[in-house]
C-alpha cells in the first residue's frame, strides 16, 4: 500500500471517533488556537499555536491543527515553520485536564486520537517540518518538536519528555520519534529520568539542532535548512521522507484503538491519577 493511502488508513471504530462532530468548540466566534501565516520572503507557512497561556494542548486544538496539516497538504506548501504565540512556553504538553481528575472516557478516548493523529499528520507531512522552539518544551511539547524534521530553539529553555516523573508511560510511537533523533541509549536516559535538559544541554546531545537569539535568526537558520532541498524534486523528497518513517507511522494506524484504550487503562489507575494530581497540585501552588 502506497504512503499517502496508509495515511488515510483507519479502522472504521477509529474513523467513527474522529469524524464524529462530539466535542466540537461550542462558541462559532471561538477564537483560533492555531494561526497561520506566510513569509512573504521565503514562502514558508508558519503556524502558530495559540491556546493561551501556555499552549496546552486539548483535543480542540489536536482538531484545529490536523484541520491546518490538511490544508497545508492540499496547497503543497514549500516548508512548514512550528511555533507559539504564548510568552516563554512552546507547549506545555497535554492540557492535565483532559487526564485529570478520573476523565470522562468517551471524551478521554477522542482526545487520545487526535493526539494521535496530530502526530501521524505532523511525522508524517510529506513537506519539511521546522520546529521553532520558541519557549519551554516539557511533555508533549517535545513530542511536537521531534516529530519535526529540524529543531531551532531559543536560549534558557528547558525540553525533554519528563512523563515518567508525572506518572505517564511513554507509548511506543513517542519512543521511537525519540528513537529517531537520539541514540536508543541517550532516549532512553532521557525518558526514564524525565530530565528536563536547557538549551545548551539539548544541543550537546542532538535532541536540537540549532540556537538562536531571535525570531530573525530562527527564519533565517529555518531558510537554509529548507533551500538544502531545493534542488531536489518534491515528490522524491516526500516519498524518501515517508519511507524512513513509514515503520512506525503505519504500526500505530494498525494499532489505534488499542494504544487509546492502553493509555486511558494506564490514566484511569488510582496511583496514576493521585500522582497527576499532586503534580498538577504542586503547578498550582508554585504561584502561591
Ligand atoms: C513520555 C512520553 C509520553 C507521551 C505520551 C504523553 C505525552 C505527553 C504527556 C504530557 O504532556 S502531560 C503534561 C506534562 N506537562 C508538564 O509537565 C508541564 C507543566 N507546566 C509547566 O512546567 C509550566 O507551566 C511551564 C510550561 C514551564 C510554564 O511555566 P509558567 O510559569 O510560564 O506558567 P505557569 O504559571 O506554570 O502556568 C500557567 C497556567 O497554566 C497551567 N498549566 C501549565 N501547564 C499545564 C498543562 N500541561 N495542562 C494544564 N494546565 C497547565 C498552570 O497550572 C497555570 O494555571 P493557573 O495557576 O494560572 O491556574
Amino acid at each position: 500500500m502506497n504512503f499517502s493511502r496508509l495515511l488515510k488508513t483507519t479502522s472504521a471504530l477509529t474513523s467513527r471517533w474522529l469524524c464524529s462532530g462530539r466535542f466540537q468548540s461550542t462558541s462559532a466566534a471561538a477564537q483560533k488556537l492555531v494561526d497561520v501565516s506566510v513569509d512573504s520572503k521565503t514562502g514558508v507557512s508558519i503556524v502558530s499555536l495559540n491556546r493561551k497561556p501556555v499552549n496546552s494542548l486539548s483535543l480542540e486544538l489536536f482538531k484545529e491543527f490536523c484541520g491546518v496539516m490538511d490544508d497545508l497538504e492540499s496547497e503543497k506548501v514549500r516548508g512548514m515553520i512550528l511555533k507559539s504565540s504564548c510568552d516563554n512556553v512552546f507547549s506545555s504538553g497535554l492540557d492535565i485536564t483532559e487526564l485529570y481528575p478520573h476523565p470522562d472516557e468517551d471524551r478521554f478516548h477522542a482526545f487520545w486520537l487526535w493526539f494521535q493523529e496530530t502526530w501521524i499528520k505532523l511525522y508524517g507531512s510529506s513537506f519539511p517540518t521546522v520546529a521553532f522552539i520558541n519557549g519551554h518544551a516539557p511533555a508533549g511539547g517535545c513530542v511536537l518538536a521531534i516529530s519535526c524534521e529540524y529543531r531551532i530553539m531559543l536560549p534558557y529553555y528547558k525540553i525533554g519528555l519528563n512523563e515518567a516523573p508525572v506518572g505517564i508511560v511513554a507509548p511506543d510511537w513517542v519512543v521511537n520519534s525519540l528513537k529517531s533523533v537520539l541514540a536508543s541509549r541517550k532516549a532512553e536516559q532521557l525518558l526514564t529520568s524525565g530530565r528536563l535538559l536547557d538549551t545548551q544541554e539539548a544541543f550537546d546531545i542532538g535532541l536540537i539542532d540549532k540556537i538562536v537569539n531571535n525570531e530573525e535568526e530562527a527564519l533565517a537558520r529555518s531558510e537554509e535548512f529548507f533551500s538544502t532541498f531545493d534542488n531536489v524534486p518534491k515528490l522524491a523528497r516526500a516519498l524518501t521522507k515517508q519511507q524512513v518513517r513509514k515503520n512506525e507511522i503505519s504500526k500505530l494506524i494498525k494499532n489505534r484503538s488499542n494504544d487509546a484504550k492502553l493509555f486511558l487503562n494506564h490514566i484511569l489507575r488510582p496511583e496514576t491519577q493521585k500522582i497527576i494530581g499532586s503534580y498538577f497540585k504542586s503547578l498550582k501552588d508554585r504561584k502561591k
